[in-house]
C-alpha cells in the first residue's frame, strides 16, 4: 500500500489499512454489529430530526471509493440535530457501501446479518468547529445517519440514472435539487454509538445513528451502482467499484443506545 493508497482489495483493503492507519486498532472504530437485545433502551434519547427543506445538492462525484452527493454547508441551511446530538449539524455529503451481490454490503450489521448496502448522510458540528476537516477529526466533530437499504425503491432512481455520467474515479457532475428526506423511511427509530469514520483517515469523531427501519431498493437499482469503477478514465485496467464496505470492528466495551 504505497503512501495514502488505500482501496477494498486484497492488498490494499481494511485488513491493511492500521499500516498507514494505526487508530484502525481504536477503541472506538466503525463500523460494528448492533445486537438489538444488548442495547441499551433510553428514555432521555429524543426522536432524530431532520430540517433538509432547504437543502441545496452541488454535484455527484466517483471518489474512487464511493458515488458521493455532496452539498453547500456554508449555513445551516440542512441540518439534523435533536437524538444524542447536543447541537445542529450541518449536512456535508451522503455516499453509498455496497455489495457485489446479493445481501452484502452493508458496513453495520444486525445481529451478524448484513443488508445489500447502506446509505450515509454526513454531517458535521459547525457550532463548535470552523471546518468540516477540523471537525472530521474531533470526538464530537460528525454525525453520520446510516440507511441500510434492502429492496425496491421508487426515489433512488434519481441517483441510478446519473451514475453513468460518473463512472471513472474522479468524475464529477452537477446534481441540483435533490432532497435526501426521500431516501429516508418512514419510521427514524434508530440506534446510537461513539465511533469512527469507516474509512481511511478512520477519525474517532463520530456520533453514529443507525437507522433500525431499512430503506427498500431493488436488485436492479443495485446493479447501477456496480457498474462505477474504482479506477479512472486514463487507466487501462477498469475494477468494478463493489464490495466498498469495511467489516464490523470490535466493541471494546462501548454500549449502543437505542431510541424508542
Ligand atoms: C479530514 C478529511 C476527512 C474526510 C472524511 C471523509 C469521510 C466521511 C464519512 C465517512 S463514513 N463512511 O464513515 O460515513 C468516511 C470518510
Ligand atoms: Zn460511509
Amino acid at each position: 500500500m504505497t503512501g495514502n493508497q488505500w482501496g477494498y482489495g486484497k492488498d490494499d483493503g481494511p485488513s491493511a489499512w492500521n499500516k498507514n492507519y494505526p487508530v484502525a486498532d481504536g477503541d472506538r472504530q466503525s463500523p460494528i454489529d448492533i445486537l438489538p437485545h444488548q442495547a441499551r433502551h433510553d428514555p432521555n434519547l429524543g426522536p432524530i430530526v431532520l430540517n433538509y427543506d432547504r437543502c441545496t445538492s452541488i454535484n455527484i462525484a466517483n471518489n474512487g471509493h464511493s458515488v458521493v452527493v455532496e452539498f453547500e454547508d456554508s449555513d445551516d441551511r440542512s441540518v439534523i440535530q435533536g437524538g444524542p446530538l447536543d447541537n445542529p449539524y450541518r449536512l456535508k455529503q451522503f455516499h453509498f457501501h455496497w455489495g457485489g451481490k446479493g445481501c452484502h454490503g452493508s458496513e453495520h450489521t444486525v445481529e451478524g446479518n448484513s443488508y445489500a448496502s447502506e446509505l450515509h448522510l454526513v454531517h458535521w458540528n459547525a457550532v463548535k468547529f470552523k471546518t468540516f476537516g477540523e471537525a472530521a477529526s474531533a470526538p464530537d466533530g460528525l454525525a453520520v445517519l446510516g440507511i441500510f437499504r434492502s429492496d425496491e425503491h421508487r426515489w433512488l432512481h434519481m441517483i441510478t440514472d446519473a451514475l453513468y455520467t460518473v463512472k471513472f474515479k474522479g468524475s464529477v457532475t452537477d446534481f441540483k435539487g435533490f432532497n435526501p428526506k426521500c431516501l429516508l423511511p418512514s419510521s427514524l427509530h434508530y440506534w446510537t454509538y461513539l465511533g469512527s469514520l469507516t474509512t481511511p483517515p478512520l477519525h474517532e469523531s463520530v456520533t453514529w445513528i443507525v437507522v433500525k427501519e431499512p430503506m427498500i431498493v431493488s436488485e436492479k437499482q443495485l446493479g447501477k451502482f456496480r457498474t462505477l469503477v474504482f479506477t479512472g478514465e486514463e487507466e487501462d485496467e477498469r475494477t468494478r467499484m463493489e464490495n466498498n464496505f469495511r467489516p464490523p470492528q470490535l466493541l471494546k466495551g462501548r454500549t449502543v443506545r437505542s431510541s424508542n
